[in-house]
């Protein structure tokens, strides 16, 4: 594939991205599904070229309204060219030629635009903080608040993309196994830091370079998502709900912790995510689990199922703040469209919703992979305030081995700090009702 090629398949992945809803991964999925003309290399260019535009979306626009100009896709690929990858405008008028699968042609004020960037670097003294560290209005206040003096630092990482972090499947094969394997494929693996099946895989590569992943042996999993799915604990032969499934991300790590025993239950709202984790269980070789679709989070499933399990996962639906390593186009959509107070307000409900599951004695876990307080700590207050059956159980009482945590109750975890994606939880116990030998019958 040719680069002008190349940059016209960017272009076209770009204005989708800024024109539908949908998260740029599906886009770009999606887009790639089927053409056999792209290879690993291409994909991976493009992929490269569309994140550096996203990483860098509010400088780039920033140059633009700084030149009069519209904060096109296409106008932002040419600021990009030139003053980040520093490309001289005759190179790039030679890419744009208007040819079968080139982009069109640079009109004359196009090429104008690229002879006034000339020189320019992508960051500037005057550009506004918010700016240079690409942080959107909507979150610039509740990120601040979070990391005071940190701010900064905490945005800086947030700009870097993550290392590939797994979690072995121990129902299939082990640690050392996987870990034995991919250093046979010359790829750079080491055990991660906090999670027990976690391996982190430093280096750059095409996922089809993991045979593992076909055989179901490894998933791809954050370090962070995978230490949420530890702190539920579930054990082998208990009875567990995870929440808020969605593609089942944290349900297949905790069906694993299970050994394959006992039962847990897979609910969310979007039938389309329950499906895809139903198959990803199939292909994990995991039958100790079901889907179920819920009408909305008081769906009458949850108050038949009342007092009846072990373990519950609330892993709710968040601002993602925290995915912005890995989701670069995520700070660039608001958090639905009805803003954070009221995806605030939706958690408070499913949380006292799905509490209603948990057994005397039980366990409840709340975690969100967002870095704002509103979502977290503040979250948890209210909820603790209005249901005191439950309380906290302290972070270094369920894992001592996490010495690290940005927060001494919880699990709070920031890019900055941890090198992982930022996710809180929170373990709560429900306590009364339990029976114990002093309990008179
Ligand atoms: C953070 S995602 C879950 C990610 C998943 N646990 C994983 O580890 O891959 C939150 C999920 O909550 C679901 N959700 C949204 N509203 C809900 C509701 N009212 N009741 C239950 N689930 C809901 C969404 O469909 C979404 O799949």
């Amino acid at each position: 594939m040719t680069p002008a090629a190349r940059l016209q398949a960017t272009l076209i992945l770009a204005e989708e991205i800024d024109t539908v809803a949908r998260p740029a991964d599906a886009v770009i999925s999606g887009f790639f599904r089927g053409k056999k003309a792209f290879d690993d290399e291409d994909r991976g260019a493009i992929l490269d070229l569309v994140n550096d535009l996203l990483r860098h979306q509010a400088r780039l626009d920033w140059w633009l309204a700084k030149h009069g100009r519209k904060t096109t896709p296409r106008n932002r690929l040419l600021a990009w060219l030139t003053v980040g990858a520093r490309k001289p405008a005759d190179q790039i008028k030679r890419l744009f030629n208007g040819g079968k699968f080139a982009p069109e042609a640079l009109a004359d004020q196009e090429y104008t635009l690229l002879i006034k960037l000339k020189g320019s670097t992508i960051q500037h003294p005057s550009m506004p903080e918010d700016v240079q560290v690409e942080c959107p209005e909507w979150a610039a206040g509740p990120l601040r608040d979070r990391f005071g003096a940190d701010f900064g630092t905490e945005m800086a990482a947030l700009l870097t993309p993550p290392a590939l972090d797994v979690r072995v499947n121990t129902v299939k094969t082990t640690p050392k196994e996987v870990l034995h394997e991919l250093t046979a494929l010359g790829l750079e693996a080491d055990p991660l830091p906090r999670a027990a099946n976690g391996i982190r895989i430093s280096q750059r590569m095409a996922l089809s370079r993991l045979p593992a992943l076909k055989r179901g042996e490894i998933e791809i999993q954050d370090e962070g998502s995978q230490l949420v799915a530890m702190l539920v604990d579930a054990q082998p032969g208990e009875r567990v709900v995870d929440f808020c499934a969605g593609a089942g991300g944290k349900t297949l790590a905790i069906a694993t912790q299970m050994n394959n025993k006992g039962h847990i239950v897979a609910c969310d709202v979007n039938e389309g995510r329950l499906k895809r984790c139903a198959e990803r269980m199939r292909k994990a070789g995991l039958h100790n689990g079901e889907t179920r679709l819920l009408a909305s989070e008081t769906d009458r499933w949850v108050k038949r199922r009342k007092g009846g399990y072990d373990r519950v996962l609330v892993d709710a639906p968040c601002s993602g703040t925290g995915t912005w390593r890995r989701n670069p186009d995520a700070r660039w959509r608001a958090p639905e469209e009805k803003g954070l107070e009221a995806l605030v307000a939706l958690q408070a409900r499913i949380l006292a919703s799905a509490a209603r599951l948990v057994k005397p004695g039980g366990r409840l876990v709340y975690a969100t992979c967002s870095l704002l307080t509103e979502e977290n700590e503040a979250q948890v207050a209210g909820f603790l305030a209005a249901n005191p059956a439950f309380r906290v159980v302290p972070l270094p009482e369920v894992a001592p081995q996490i010495t690290d945590s940005a927060h001494p109750e919880f699990l709070s975890l920031t890019p900055a700090r941890h090198d992982t994606d930022g996710f809180f939880a929170a373990v709560l116990r429900r306590d009364d009702g339990v029976v114990t030998a002093e309990t008179p019958a």
